[in-house]
This record gives C-alpha cells, structure tokens and sequence, in this order.
C-alpha cells in the first residue's frame, strides 16, 4: 500500500519534471519566434511611414497551418486558439493593434474582437455602429469589429447599411456559436420574475423558450445585452438573457443556460480597415452592387458569377439611399478579387450594373 503510494508519488513527480522540461521549451521558442516578428517589423518600418504591420492574409495562413499540423489530443481547434493568442503577443510587438467594437464591454461583439484578434489587441467598445465606422475612418482605431448576420435572425441592417456611405473595406470575417443564458443577480427572486431585458436580436432568438417557459413576462428590448445584464443587477423582479461574457462582468446567476431556439445559433462579424488584403488561398469577397430598375436586371447581375464558376454564399436586399423603390444588393462569393475567375466575373458585374463597390476580399473565417 504505502510502497504503491511512493511509486505514483514518483511517477507524478516525474511527468511534472517532464512538463517543467517542455515549458522551457515551449518558452525559448516563443520568444525566439518574438524575435523574429520584430525583424519582421523592421523590414516592414523600412517600406515607409503606411508600413502594415497587422497582415490579415498571413495570420490566416498561420491558423491554418497549425490546425492542418495538429494530430492531437487537442482539438484543432484549441490548438488554432494558442496561436491565435501567441500571434497576437508577437504583432503587440511590432505595433499594437488598436480595435474597436460594437460594445458596452460584455458583448458578443467584444467576443468576436477578441476571438479575431487576441487578448493582446488595444479594444475600445463604441456605442453604436456607426461609431465603429466612424473611429476607423478618423484613423482613431486601426480595424473595427461589427455584427453583419446572425443564422436565426437574418442581417444586421445598420452594417450593411454604412457601407453605402463609407470607403471602409472588409478585412476578415469572424464567426461566433452564440449562446444565450437567463440570468438574474443576488436579489431576484426567482418566482418573482415579471420583466425580462435583453437586446431585440436575442430575445427574438429565444422566443420560443420565452413562450413556452416565460409566456406572460414581459420582453424589454434595450440596447445590447451587457446593458441588460447591467440593469438586473439593482432588480428583484427581473431577469437578463445575455452571453457568458455578460455574466461574469456583472457577477450574474444563471438561471437556465442556452436558451437560444436553434442549437447551431451563430453571428458573423466583419473586420473593417483601411488596407486590401492580398490573397490567402482560401478567401471571401463581398461585393455591393446597384442596378437598373428593369426586367431581367437581377439575372444579368448574377448570371456572370455561375459562368465564371463563382460559387455565392449570400445575396442581401437593401433600399438604397438615393431614391424609392431602388435596391442595393450585397453579394458575398469565394474567392479573391485578384483570382482569374472572380476577376472576369466582377468585370461582366461591373458592365451591367449602374453601381458597383468591392468592399472587400479577406480570408474566409479560421476559427
Ligand atoms: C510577423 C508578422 O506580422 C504579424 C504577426 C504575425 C505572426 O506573429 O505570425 C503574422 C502576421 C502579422 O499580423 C508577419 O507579417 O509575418
């Protein structure tokens, strides 16, 4: 007994070792790889004053290639997100990133920040989306970070909506599992409850729950839903339906966890910059297009993407600014602008239609 208690004693101490041996490891290459990002950094300092130090087409590949090399016991995934945070250390070397996002802090567009670009990116949360536009237009920020769809409940007008005015261009896209928690603070009284907050995009997500578990409650749409975590935390009769994130700033309970109707419940982010980014092998391309009111008008404009084999992934309707009953589409397509196929396909787009912007080609989301 007490000889088989020594020998696991042991052998724990001795993978423990082992570990201690491999860390060291781990952080002399770590730092080696720091290095050499800062010579990285130099070679890019001496292209002149615009130097681009965040390269999004280049972390892609970086994610990529460390999820393709992973034979295990950690996921792809996992193993994408240690990169993810060591890559983010090195470009706050080079130059830190400066970010801003769709906040209060606690939402889930300050996850999809964070899931983009790491724990060592500068993030400022903005009210609005517009703002977000705004601060990476002035040069305050470097990239701003906004929702444009979610799965259950379809686009997010606003975003859409600003590129009709703004020269930002789409730099990456980031996609989120979003899942919705009922969450009440120390003084809510559970059977008590008779006002539920949350932003109008997750309580329609949860309107089945909320029908079935919660019919006669009222539904306060406010404006995100770190805002409604903040509001139940002075509340006896009220609850939140917010993300993990919200939970832990204001120190919430949960009550029933995901609650969202649809169990593979997403949201897909946009980053916008200032920069086009060169082709990453596995790319996007988003594309905002006006036509002429006329017959066979919406033919003519997707007709050249299936000759050209350009496979579309999204086709958005929007009214455009500029008169009524006029419509801007915005068509998102695999594949970089600088790719042959995509490039004939814009070219025949670009001859029919009345308007035509680029907003972007970026790698597809990594993670
Ligand atoms: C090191 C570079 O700069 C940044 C940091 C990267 C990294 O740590 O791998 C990758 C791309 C850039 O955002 C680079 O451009 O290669």
């Amino acid at each position: 007994m007490t000889e088989e208690i020594v020998s696991s004693d042991q052998h724990l101490l001795e993978l423990r070792d082992r570990i201690d041996e491999i860390d060291g490891n781990i952080a002399r290459l770590i730092s080696e790889r720091a290095e050499c990002a800062l010579k990285v950094a130099e070679v890019k300092k001496a292209t002149g004053e615009d130097a681009l130090y965040y390269r999004p087409e280049r972390e892609a590949q970086v994610l990529r290639k460390a999820m393709e090399r992973n034979q295990g016991p950690l996921t792809d995934e996992e193993m994408a997100r240690l990169f993810r945070e060591i890559m983010s250390a090195c470009l706050a070397l080079e130059e830190p990133v400066k970010v801003a996002y769709l906040g209060p802090e606690g939402t889930f567009t300050q996850q999809a920040a964070l899931k983009h670009f790491g724990h060592s990116a500068q993030s400022r949360p903005l009210a609005v989306i517009d703002e977000v536009f705004r601060e990476v237009e002035a040069g305050a920020a470097n990239y701003g970070v906004v929702p444009v769809e979610n799965s259950t409940e379809g686009v997010i007008n606003h975003t859409l909506d600003n590129f009709m005015t703004s020269n930002l261009k789409i730099c990456g896209e980031v996609e989120l599992r979003i899942h919705h928690h009922l969450m009440i603070s120390d003084i809510t009284r559970p059977d008590a409850i008779t006002r539920i907050y949350s932003h109008a995009q997750s309580l329609a997500q949860c309107r089945k729950w909320l029908d079935s578990h919660y019919p006669n409650v009222e539904r306060v749409a406010v404006a995100s839903n770190a805002e409604a975590a903040k509001r139940v935390k002075g509340e006896w009769n009220a609850a939140a339906i917010a993300g993990d994130m919200a939970a832990d700033l204001y120190g919430l309970k949960m009550l029933a966890e995901k609650i969202e109707d649809r169990p593979d419940n997403s949201t897909r982010f946009l980053i916008v910059g200032t920069q086009a980014v060169p082709a990453s092998s596995d790319d996007k391309t988003s594309l905002m297009v006006s036509m002429r009111n006329e017959p066979g008008a919406l033919h003519d404009l997707l007709e050249p993407f299936r000759r050209h084999n350009v496979d579309l992934t999204r086709v958005e309707t929007r009214p455009s600014q500029s008169g009524n009953w006029t419509y801007v589409f915005f068509i998102d397509f695999k594949g970089h602008r600088d790719t042959p196929d995509v490039a004939a396909a814009l070219k025949e787009v670009g001859a029919c239609a009345s308007d035509m912007k680029v907003l972007g080609s970026y790698p597809r989301g990594v993670l």
